[in-house]
């Protein structure tokens, strides 16, 4: 049974995730409170990111209850890995940061400007405005990243999912990055899930660790 306090904001009870009727992980159990960072660990193809895409919904569970408290609507922004992002299309960064402002335009209208003006705003915010009009194919890993963050700090979300914000980066990029997610968890106060192998770079304030090792999901806390 999972622990369900005024702080909840998403109760997963014993929930199977995995594709067409398949499991990847089974009997999971854990809850997201408000204001909770949390950093999930596991192999490569151990299934980080599809208990990501089930937790957002874009997935249906296999078994079990993922209850969604309403005091606070979940607002997500999700940051998918860097890679996933098709690079044959000519966008810039701004481009990129639009699409986290789609959400709240009708479909087929024009882009209006507030939210141009909300997505420079959000580049601003990490430190890449003077980098808009830049291809994002040609930005560097840690730059991508940062550009990935803003387009989802565009869709003004109270909860973030990181997927590996700094795989493939350089030292300096992981230390950037790592202090804009701090940022964002204690200034702005956003809940925080993230997804990473590099343990060296866990922030101090993480206060959960979710292992995901032989078919299942155990949970550490922190602090
Ligand atoms: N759309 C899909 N349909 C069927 N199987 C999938 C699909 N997406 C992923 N899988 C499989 O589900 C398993 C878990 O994949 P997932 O991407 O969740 O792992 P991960 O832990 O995030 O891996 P990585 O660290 O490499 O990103 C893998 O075996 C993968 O091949």
């Amino acid at each position: 049974m999972v622990n369900m306090d005024e702080n909840s904001c998403i109760n997963l009870a014993n929930v199977s995730i995995g594709y067409r009727g398949t499991p990847i992980l089974e009997g999971i159990n854990f809850s997201i409170n408000r204001g909770d960072a949390i950093v999930l660990f596991g192999q490569n193809g151990s299934g980080k990111t599809t208990l990501f895409k089930t937790i957002l919904r874009i997935i249906p569970p296999l078994h079990g209850n993922i209850i969604y408290q309403n005091n606070t609507p979940q607002r997500f922004g999700y940051v998918p890995q860097s890679q996933s992002l098709d690079e044959i299309y000519p966008f810039t960064a701004l481009d990129i940061v639009l699409m986290g402002t789609f959400g709240q335009i009708k479909p087929f209208s024009f882009t209006p400007a507030k939210s141009r003006i909300l997505a420079k705003q959000c580049l601003m915010d990490v430190g890449m405005l003077e980098s808009k009009r830049k291809l994002f194919s040609e930005l560097s890993g840690g730059q991508k990243q940062r550009v990935l963050i803003a387009r989802a700090l565009a869709t003004n979300p109270n909860i973030l999912l990181l997927d590996e914000p700094v795989a493939g980066i350089d030292v300096d990029a992981v230390k950037m990055i790592m202090e804009l997610i701090t940022m964002l968890h204690e200034k702005h106060h956003l809940t925080v899930m993230m997804i990473t192998h590099e343990s060296f770079s866990i922030p101090a304030w993480v206060n959960k660790k979710i292992h995901i090792k032989n078919n299942a999901a155990v949970v550490e806390n922190a602090k």
